[in-house]
């Protein structure tokens, strides 16, 4: 998958594929980031992105010309690539959007400065305006760079198989369970004995009611919409009657 992101600082969001995961997948070609700076459009010698809002107040928007031209030039590179304005404005970003993007072939992100952009270059280019979420941010490219991260790593190859097996248990929308390793004995707190009982239905069984117990405590919303089944219904049912007493 080939993303193309229209931002001030490329350098920026090129360092995602310098380690780890997005650097293998970058080397074995299962994905690409290229950044397209305005900037580099820049024809006064002072070489400014940024112009005054019209109606006057505080604050600068992103120039037309040298964003546009940016844009335009992603768009040549990548033909086939829907724009996504990275926005306060924007849809929420979530797992089911992520996989949404992952089946797409190509992207591009457009990281927003200073106080935004003309709302005409969203009408002309954006398909789509994504939200990273409600707090004030100095730039979009925040939001580029985590959903680059995890849209990547839905892209078939980009994990191992041992990963991708972790993926879908984190797809099953419960939060995680508590994790252990060594030593066995941490400042006298010791490790659940069922971990070490090599019974694997057993653990299995306890890592489960631990997700369904910490996602009921910290996050009901998840519970919300969900099905569950018959297992996780008896857990939570379990859960409930201890916290009852
Ligand atoms: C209500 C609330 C969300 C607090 C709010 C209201 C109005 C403005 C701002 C704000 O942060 N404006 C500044 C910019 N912010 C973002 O780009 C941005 C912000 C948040 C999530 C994001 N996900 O992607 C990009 C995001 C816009 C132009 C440059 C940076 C925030």
């Amino acid at each position: 998958m080939r993303f193309g992101v229209v931002t001030l600082f490329p350098e920026w969001v090129e360092q995602l594929t310098s380690v780890g995961v997005l650097e293998r997948a970058s080397q074995n070609g299962l994905i690409s980031v290229t950044g397209f700076n305005p900037r580099d459009h820049a024809t006064d010698n002072h070489r400014s992105v940024d112009d005054r809002p019209f109606g006057g107040g505080p604050g600068m928007l992103m120039q037309v010309d040298t964003t546009e031209a940016a844009i335009i030039k992603a768009r040549e590179a990548l033909p086939n690539a829907p724009v996504v304005y990275l926005s306060p404005q924007g849809r929420a970003l979530n797992q089911p959007l992520v996989q949404e993007l992952a089946r797409l072939p190509e992207l591009i992100l457009l990281a927003g400065r200073y106080e935004g952009i003309d709302e005409r270059l969203v009408d002309e280019h954006v398909d789509l305006e994504v939200s990273l979420g409600d707090y004030v941010l100095s730039g979009g490219e925040l939001g580029a760079m985590v959903l680059i991260d995890a849209v990547s790593r839905m892209v078939p190859g980009v994990l191992g198989d041992q990963a991708s097996a972790e993926q879908d248990s984190f797809a099953a929308h419960w939060l995680d369970c508590p994790h252990f390793t060594r030593p066995v004995d941490y400042r006298g707190n010791t490790v659940p004995e069922v971990l070490r009982s090599g019974h694997h239905g057993r653990i299995e069984a306890w890592r489960l009611q631990q997700s369904l117990e910490r996602s009921w405590d910290r996050r009901p919303d998840l519970f919300e919409r969900k099905r569950l089944t018959t297992t996780e219904l008896s857990m939570i049912n379990e859960h409930l009657s201890t916290l009852e007493k």
